[in-house]
């Protein structure tokens, strides 16, 4: 069998007869090689270098390797991801949509790209030849199948899906693309409009090149300059019309960014302040902070900025891979060759970034909770003289994280060195094929510009690309932690949600306390209160007493309802309705607690005394509490009055002023049932006896119940409650106790509480 091939050449003078002999065995009439048909070549190389897309099987064989390379990167994703299910449970869904989408992407390409080509081939008979046919053949089946049996495994996995979920049920998959892109759902209008322009922009990006190489080849053929203004000034348009689309698409997804991290950031805090005592026992300030500014801000990115960059170095790499793939096929093949082995580097590098990075943002949260603390105690720290004992803590920390980051700058520099490298390599090899493809007078030169310069757009978007996979991992783990913030529901209400819980109107301020038990929760080996039983009828005061640790000040924070008890109840009012029952903010209203320690907020005195009630209140009002509170006096003679700023926790005031400021808020309140737990801190006599007489006013048509410190405190109560290791020891009024030979109450008198009203350390 013989027939003649025209080959891809214009000119007719070297078309060489080819022979194909029944055995398949091609020779030329001039007995050189078929080089012109690449597909009926003997050499690789010939099919490389002389390839047409009608009768060479190069292309076949480098889609093949191409997807072959593609599965293995992938599936050892999904493998490693299975094995370490535990540990990446909250990525497997997203990187389930990633396989799904990319292998069926995959196979949907090789079977149309097979078809495609078995249609060019069939149309072209000239260059039909069996072995090369039934290649094409053997693709496009093999194509069909692998399409076929993805579709058919789909229900399959799924169920594996389900039984590595089963798995473990106690981790809950928190993180997902869908919830992470459900974050940015109220700014959908504002996406949508940047993706048009973004698409609108890549756009402009896709056809420069194109002219560029245009305006190339005017310069070389053309007589006049006419085409090349003509072009130049296309271009010049494209190019305004790129940089206004490319402003708009960055600033509605940067504004987009920064609304979705408002709202973000708002509904963190608001569950923040809604979880229980016990949370923040276990939780770190400078950790929750931390969450709140910098993991929130990687979200912002990711959702956001990340997207707008994904979609629009796809539509980049896509587009320009497609009008090079116009341009010039077999030059883009040789391309694509190289862009497995990148694609792998990047995937391990990713996977190792990811690592350094979260180890690094532990050292940094580390280092910076330790700067937190030494900062917000700097007078404890200048009294103990630990300036160099911080500093070293702190540079201790901080060095862990430069050793991280030490690595991680060794390793960019190395991924940054070996993918420039490949990517030279590649360049250099597309270089080289499209130069020879010039010299032979088969490529202009202005299309080898144009081709190029895509090129360089392709390594752009694929660099972009893959630094873009290692922000999304990053983006995940952040938004783990800040959907744990968000998905977690405080264990004791602060507000009464449904509408349903009690608002006692006939609470008098007795309380009754029965059969409580109680563990902290962060120190559950420890049983704090063992049934505690009394009972504080209206107008009572009485007092709680007892050696230092024994849960006197943990009572009080039963009935302000920090804790809940493990066991018994606490009943208030005359109809004794369980404080679980009762609405929080009721129970805010009309309780009220002083603390040991006074605690203030970095706002003016007024803010400070108002700080418990809703609304606005009448300076008169506000004035009368102070007066009763013995800090009218003190507050009058600052030249900004009320407006007196304290500083941070009131840094600015002295010990004794503080206490009296948290006297006047608590009155303010007006509770029917005062909590105080006295004050232990030494005072100078003189704000002792302020605060004494303050404390004495406040209790003065009240119920109160007292942790206390003072002889003449116990002396006025109604009622002394000794507690110690967790139990009631004994009760009564003071003579009482105190004439019960081996009494702790009366060992503690003599020991601790002292006569005459000074204040005693414990
Ligand atoms: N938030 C907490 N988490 C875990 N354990 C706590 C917590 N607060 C207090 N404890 C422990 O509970 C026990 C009782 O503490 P509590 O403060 O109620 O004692 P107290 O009688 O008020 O002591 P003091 O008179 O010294 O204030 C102590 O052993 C203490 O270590």
């Amino acid at each position: 069998m013989s027939f003649q091939s025209k080959g891809d050449h214009d000119t007719d003078d070297d078309v060489p007869i080819i022979n194909i002999t029944d055995d398949n065995v091609i020779t030329t009439s001039n007995g050189n090689m078929p080089v012109e048909n690449g597909g009926r070549s003997h050499s690789l190389v010939d099919d490389i270098t002389h390839y047409r897309f009608s009768s060479s099987i190069f292309d076949l064989v480098s889609v093949s390797t191409f997807k072959f390379v593609l599965f293995i990167i992938l599936y050892t994703e999904l493998e490693t991801r299975v094995i370490f299910q535990l540990y990446y449970q909250s990525y497997s869904s997203l990187l389930r949509y990633l396989l799904i989408l990319l292998t069926l992407t995959s196979h949907l390409i090789s079977l149309a790209y097979s078809i495609v080509k078995l249609l060019f081939v069939l149309k072209n008979t000239s260059s039909l030849q069996p072995i090369y046919l039934s290649i094409v053949y053997i693709f496009l089946v093999f194509s069909s199948l692998e399409l076929i049996g993805f579709i058919i495994l789909q229900p399959y996995l799924n169920r594996l899906k389900l039984i590595e979920e089963k798995r473990d049920l106690s981790v809950k998959k928190k993180a997902d693309l869908k919830r992470l892109l459900s974050l940015s759902k109220n700014e959908r209008s504002l996406i949508a409009i940047g993706t048009f322009f973004l698409i609108l922009s890549a756009a402009t990006q896709i056809v420069q090149p194109y002219y560029f190489g245009k305006i190339v080849d005017n310069a070389l053929k053309s007589r006049t300059m006419k085409e090349v203004n003509t072009n130049l000034l296309i271009l010049f348009i494209i190019n305004c019309v790129g940089a206004l689309t490319s402003f708009i698409r960055s600033w509605t997804f940067e504004l987009a960014g920064q609304r979705m991290v408002y709202r973000l950031r708002k509904s963190i805090f608001s569950n923040l302040t809604k979880q229980e005592i016990a949370f923040f026992d276990e939780t770190r300030t400078g950790e929750l902070t931390n969450r709140l500014s910098s993991d929130t801000q990687v979200l912002q990115n990711a959702v956001t900025v990340n997207i707008s960059m994904l979609l629009r170095f796809s539509l980049q790499l896509i587009g320009s891979l497609a009008v090079m793939f116009y341009l010039e096929v077999s030059l883009t093949l040789v391309l694509m060759a190289v862009v497995p082995v990148v694609i792998l580097i990047s995937m391990q590098y990713g996977k190792l970034v990811r690592k350094l990075r979260k180890t690094f943002q532990d050292e940094l949260a580390n280092a910076g909770t330790t700067a937190e603390e030494c900062i917000s105690n700097m007078r404890t720290v200048r009294m103990f003289g630990s300036e160099r004992k911080m500093n070293i803590n702190y540079s201790d920390n901080v060095y862990k994280s430069y050793l991280v980051g030490k690595k991680l700058a060794f390793n960019s520099g190395l991924f940054m060195g070996v993918t420039g490298l490949l990517t030279a390599a590649g360049i250099s090899a597309v270089l080289w094929y499209g130069a020879k493809l010039v010299h032979d007078g088969k490529l202009s030169a202005g299309l080898l510009t144009s081709f190029l310069m895509y090129m360089l757009q392709v390594a752009l978007a694929f660099a972009f690309l893959s630094s873009l996979y290692g922000d999304f991992m990053q983006a995940v783990g952040a938004s783990e932690r800040i959907f744990d913030l968000l998905d977690k529901k405080g264990k004791i209400p602060t507000e009464d949600e449904h509408g349903q819980m009690a608002k006692p109107h006939e609470f008098d301020g007795s309380i009754r306390v029965q059969d409580v038990c109680f563990k902290y929760p962060t120190r559950q080996d420890q049983q704090v209160l063992t049934n505690i039983s009394f009972e504080i009828k209206h107008g009572q005061k009485v007092a709680l007493v007892g050696p230092s640790g024994g849960g006197k000040s943990t009572i009080a924070s039963l009935i302000e309802r920090f804790y809940d008890p493990t066991s018994g109840v606490i009943y208030l009012g005359p109809t004794s309705i369980p404080l679980t029952d009762v609405d929080p903010l009721w129970l805010r209203e009309h309780v009220s607690f002083v603390n040991q320690e006074p605690c203030l907020f970095a706002c003016s005195i007024k803010d400070n005394i108002c700080f418990g009630k809703q609304g606005e209140v009448a300076m008169e009002e506000i004035i009368r509490v102070a007066k009763q509170a013995n800090a009218h006096d003190f507050i009058d003679s600052f030249d900004q009055k009320y407006d007196t700023l304290v500083g941070e926790r009131g840094v600015r005031l002295s010990g004794g002023q503080k206490q009296r400021i948290c006297i006047a808020r608590s009155l303010l309140i007006n509770p029917q049932l005062l909590l105080l737990d006295e004050a232990t801190s030494a005072l100078d006599a003189e704000s002792e006896h302020l605060v004494q007489e303050a404390i004495e006013r406040a209790m003065i048509d009240r119920t109160v119940l007292v942790i206390a410190h003072r002889l003449s405190t116990v002396r006025n109560a109604n009622r002394v409650i000794v507690i110690d290791k967790g139990c009631i020891v004994e009760q009564g009024v003071h003579e009482e106790l105190i004439e019960k030979d081996e009494g702790i109450y009366k060992k503690l008198v003599l020991r601790q509480l002292m006569p005459g009203d000074a204040p005693t350390k414990k």
